[in-house]
């Protein structure tokens, strides 16, 4: 039996680093470039099989009695634990999370299959008062998904005191009109029973003050999965009867250009400073995979820019010598492989996009 390191197919993803390009700073039409829908040239080369197309697959057949399915999105400040929530509903890591607040932006939606029923997790950002172009778009984007889906579930972690910043979420919420809210009480694990029992008394206070009632109150632990499966059958409960809305298997509806861009974004934002979370995009370019392979040893090319505000990002993102991008891009394609089970080889390049949260075009063309 071959090696794994006699693999050629590994040895070229395990060792290409990312090619690391001067940073430049974007000119206009450049930003035209990248606007360029190149889309159904990458429809032809790569195999979209696991991504959802309900349509193609005519299933609605054979639903047994009873049969839910519906939409949920988890809402909370930042940090709240809502994408670790969603990974542990659906079992597989498709929502970044990061020890950093603010870090989901892209509305990305987990599905859970179940005998019973299916339960499609929207993932919004984290609703805030908007200081920028991009805070406000965000903002859109939250009230947008909770006037779309079945039951907004806000969660409210366990260790840290109903705040301001609940109340803020909340009252919003009450603005827009779904029947179905659900409290979730997230990270019970870090607190005691008795820190526990006080913090669900607050959640119900703060549904007795907004008007707002709870059709539940669940407390559960993404991390030690207690009380995952039963927060599962209640989300599932307060569904719709009616047929899955997507092909048995599927676990997110996001392109793989996007959960890609996501975990180099995820990877990028380890260890750098505070403000500097709200500064990076990324944008997967092209993804496809390289011609003339054995079959059974592809390799995926992805060529993907990492967007920086101001020049004074660019160091902190490439670090000494092109080391920490090197680390960056290192971390990010093991996290593309393991999501894809393809080698893969990354090519990563770091531009300016100046000031781009607060241009309207530039927030455009990076997908917001
Ligand atoms: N101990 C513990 N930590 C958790 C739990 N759920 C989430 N966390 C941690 O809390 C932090 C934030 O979790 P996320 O799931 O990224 O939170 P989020 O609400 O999606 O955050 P934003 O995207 O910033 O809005 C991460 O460091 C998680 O590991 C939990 O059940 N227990």
């Amino acid at each position: 039996m071959t090696e794994p390191h006699e693999d050629p197919a590994h040895e070229d993803a395990a060792q290409q680093e990312p090619v690391l390009e001067e940073p430049e700073e974007l000119e206009e039409d450049e930003l035209d470039e990248f606007d360029e829908d190149d889309e159904d040239e990458f429809d032809d080369e790569f195999d979209y099989s696991g991504l959802a197309n309900a349509e193609a697959t005519g299933f609605s057949i054979d639903i047994p009695e009873g049969h839910r399915s519906g939409f949920a999105s988890f809402v909370g400040r930042p940090n709240a634990g809502k994408s670790t929530l969603t990974n542990a509903l659906v079992g597989t890591k498709i929502v970044i999370t990061s020890s950093r607040p603010q870090t989901t932006r892209t509305v990305v939606r987990g599905i859970v299959h179940r005998p019973d029923g299916q339960l499609i997790l929207v993932d919004t950002p984290g609703l805030h008062r908007p200081r920028t172009l991009l805070g406000e778009r965000l903002n859109d984007l939250v009230m947008a998904t909770w006037s779309e889906v079945d039951v907004v579930a806000v969660c409210f972690p366990a260790n840290e005191k109903i705040g301001p910043g609940d109340r803020f979420i909340v009252n919003e919420l009450s603005k827009v009109r779904r029947s179905i809210r659900l409290a979730v009480a997230t990270k019970t694990d870090l607190v005691t029973p008795e820190q526990l029992g006080e913090h669900l008394l607050s959640i119900a206070e703060l549904g007795r003050e907004t008007g707002t009632e709870w059709a539940e109150i669940v407390p559960v632990s993404a991390v030690s999965g207690d009380q995952v499966s039963l927060l599962s059958d209640l989300l599932l409960g307060l569904m719709p009867e009616g047929p899955p809305l997507y092909p048995d298997g599927d676990l997110t509806d996001a392109p793989e250009q996007i959960i890609a861009a996501e975990l180099i974004r995820e990877a990028a934002l380890e260890g750098v400073r505070d403000e500097l979370p709200h500064s990076i995009a990324v944008v997967v370019e092209e993804m496809e995979l390289r011609e003339n392979r054995p079959k059974d040893k592809p390799l995926l090319d992805i060529h993907a820019n990492l967007f920086v505000e101001r020049d004074s990002q660019k160091g902190i993102v490439i670090g000494h010598k092109g080391s920490r991008l090197r680390e960056v891009g290192s971390a990010a394609r093991k996290q593309i492989e393991a999501m894809l089970g393809t080698p893969v080889y990354l090519d990563l390049h770091v531009k300016v996009a100046k000031d781009w949260q607060r241009d309207p075009r530039q927030l455009r063309r990076l997908g917001f």
